[in-house]
């Protein structure tokens, strides 16, 4: 949505979907500033508190930097990060082929679970955080399913390896919680935090600019 009122804040990410997303409900951040950290899961770290520590990572990060630069201090900065797990297993954000086709094996045919992390850092520096948790099951793909998927390249740098929003929406049997919480970005949630963070989602419906003439 081009039109959407811009607002003081940060969005902490390179993710065109969760930009998408955001823009989708009229928020329009001022600033685009993705956060590189290590993904890696800790040791025993569960998927929930995965996706948790990184959100309020990257969150952090892109406060620190705000912090320094007198155009961004005032802007609030939201942060996201969303993991597929299978049990207590996560699986990996492609990069490669071999790690998609690994995904598919595990969600062929079973349920899973996708996580997304959200933190807001406030410029006085308090850090809030959501979890939101979605159940998905995919019907169980024949090979020739699990071929084709793979030589579409949709998979690369996703979570789990697949793209809901995308071919892989063919798969999916049933799914229980929020659909933009697997594309990246609750939206229930992420409009509540935002509103605790002094940013009034539904304000920026009424903004009369947004009015047709
Ligand atoms: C499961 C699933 C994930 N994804 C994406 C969402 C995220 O972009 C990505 C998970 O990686 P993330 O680390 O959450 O996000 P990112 O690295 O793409 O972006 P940033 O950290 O800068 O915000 O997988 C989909 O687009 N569709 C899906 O169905």
């Amino acid at each position: 949505m081009s039109d959407a009122a811009q607002v003081p804040l940060i969005l902490a990410s390179a993710s065109p979907r969760r930009l998408a997303l955001l823009q989708q409900i009229g928020v329009d951040p001022r600033h685009l500033i993705p956060a590189d950290l290590d993904e890696t899961p800790l040791r025993g770290e569960s998927p929930r508190a995965l996706a948790t520590r990184l959100a309020r990572s990257k969150a952090r990060a892109v406060r620190e930097q705000a912090n320094g630069q007198p155009e961004l201090a005032d802007c609030v900065v939201l942060a996201a990060d969303t993991v597929v797990a299978v049990g207590r297993r996560i699986l990996p954000k492609a990069e490669t082929i071999d790690q998609a086709e690994a995904c598919l094996g595990l969600l062929s045919g079973r349920g899973h679970r996708v996580y997304t992390g959200l933190a807001v850092a406030l410029p006085g520096g308090s850090l809030r955080h959501k979890i939101v948790e979605t159940r998905v099951r995919f019907k169980k793909l024949s090979r020739q399913e699990g071929d084709d998927y793979l030589a579409s390249g949709e998979w690369r740098g996703k979570a789990g390896g697949y793209a809901i929003q995308g071919l892989a929406g063919a798969f999916v049997v049933k799914l229980t919680g929020s659909y933009p919480n697997v594309v990246g970005l609750p939206l229930y949630e992420t409009a509540s935090l935002l509103s605790g963070a002094g940013i009034d989602v539904r304000a920026l419906w009424r903004d009369p600019l947004r009015l047709p003439a």
